[in-house]
């Protein structure tokens, strides 16, 4: 059962001033509830073990690709470390891949979580051929888990550098631009600084952005509730719409390009990403806007050719029916039916470039698809 720390932090401010959704130290995860309202409150919900790691996955309590990878991986972490164990090595690989394959289940459309689980397990079953204790296993485990925290601030860092880079050279003749973003990738989808995010942060940090426009997202509110958080803390110029402004905004030419996270990636560039992030994708094509993609490597899923393969996750009809992002009151009739797909995909023709911490991609010219399997055996 997730349990609220013992009083909450300050406001969401933690390590080094920045924002972070995740706490942890070995042997201890808390995690900022995404689901109330920052920074009005900031709760941070203890994580004791597997179990709270998939409830807090869940019901997004965490949220986003990146942070729901390394939630879990840290939540088993924080269990293994914190509970006897009488068995064999044998048995703990057995116990260790078990909980990974339960924490999958948590979410389906972010690749990330698969991605990592699946890294993780094959460290457990290498570490498992040579340990001839438990805890030699359970420790090969833990100091991966904490490596993915650590690694994730980096490599979003590199998004950003390679993500300004990129922009700078392409809208060229523009001192600063505006730039609109979709739902939440910042430090609070992250293990810090974020991915679309990241690239505003570091246009923000050269001087070359004039604005962040960020779109509310519902249902969830990933943009009203975390973004203009973020952005506000940052004291990042920015404007917060609804998502049924992007369009209007547009044509009003208050939009140089277009920047938004990934859940998944496909081999051809087909991208899922928070449900809404296809509309604006049509409306930045119809504007002749240029629409980019952030995500880390670890948001390509080269094992599917196209989006068409991409599961995409439903969610509870609340989510609607109450304001709040199903947290408030209820706002529409009982009765009425509900369709809420937490994702959609954008087609690789509607995306002009893929950042990330290797590099950005791009399409050859004629072509209406990403070569990423070449991309990432290049920048290997
Ligand atoms: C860097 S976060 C990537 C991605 O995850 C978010 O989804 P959710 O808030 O449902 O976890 C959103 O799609 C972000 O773009």
């Amino acid at each position: 059962m997730l349990l609220e720390a013992n009083g909450s932090s300050a406001a969401g401010a933690t390590a080094g001033g920045s924002l972070q959704s995740i706490c942890y130290e070995r042997g201890s995860l808390r995690l900022l509830d995404q689901q109330r309202k920052l920074p009005l409150e900031t709760v941070y919900l203890d994580v004791k073990d597997s179990t709270d790691g998939w409830t807090a996955i869940r019901d997004m309590v965490v949220r986003g690709a990146p942070a729901i990878a390394i939630a879990a991986a840290l939540s088993l972490a924080v269990e293994v470390c914190n509970h006897d164990f009488n068995g064999t090595s044998e048995d703990a690989s057995s116990l260790l891949i078990k909980k990974l394959e339960y924490l999958v289940s948590s979410r389906p459309t972010a690749v990330n979580l698969s991605d990592a689980v699946e890294k993780l397990r094959s460290l457990v079953l290498k570490t498992v051929e040579t340990a001839t204790e438990a805890k030699t296993v359970f420790q090969a485990y833990i100091d991966a888990a904490e490596t993915m925290l650590i690694d994730d601030v980096a490599s979003n860092k590199a998004i950003g550098f390679h993500g300004a880079k990129h922009l700078r050279s392409n809208l060229e003749g523009l001192e600063k631009i505006s730039v609109l973003t979709h739902c939440n990738t910042g430090s609070l989808a992250t293990a810090g600084y974020g991915t679309a995010l990241g690239v505003i942060r570091a246009l923000q940090s050269e001087g070359f952005l004039e604005k962040a426009f960020c779109t509310e997202t519902r249902p969830f509110n990933q943009g009203s509730r975390l973004t203009a958080f973020e952005l506000v803390h940052d004291q990042i110029p920015a404007t917060l719409i609804a998502d049924s402004a992007v369009a209007a905004l547009m044509k009003a030419g208050h939009v140089n390009a277009v920047i938004v996270g990934a859940d998944r990636i496909a081999a051809n560039g087909d991208t899922a990403n928070k449900i809404g992030t296809y509309n604006v994708a049509i409306a930045a094509f119809h504007h002749g806007i240029q629409f980019y993609v952030a995500a880390p490597i670890t948001s390509i899923d080269l094992s599917i050719s196209s989006g068409e393969q991409i599961v995409i996750e439903e969610r509870s009809a609340k989510e609607l029916l109450h304001s709040d992002g199903g947290r408030g009151k209820q706002v529409a009739a009982s009765g009425i039916s509900v369709w809420n797909p937490a994702f959609d995909v954008t087609p690789a023709r509607l995306i002009t470039a893929i950042i990330t911490e290797k590099g950005v991609i791009i399409k050859k010219a004629s072509d209406e698809a990403f070569d990423i399997k070449g991309f990432i055996e290049t920048a290997k």
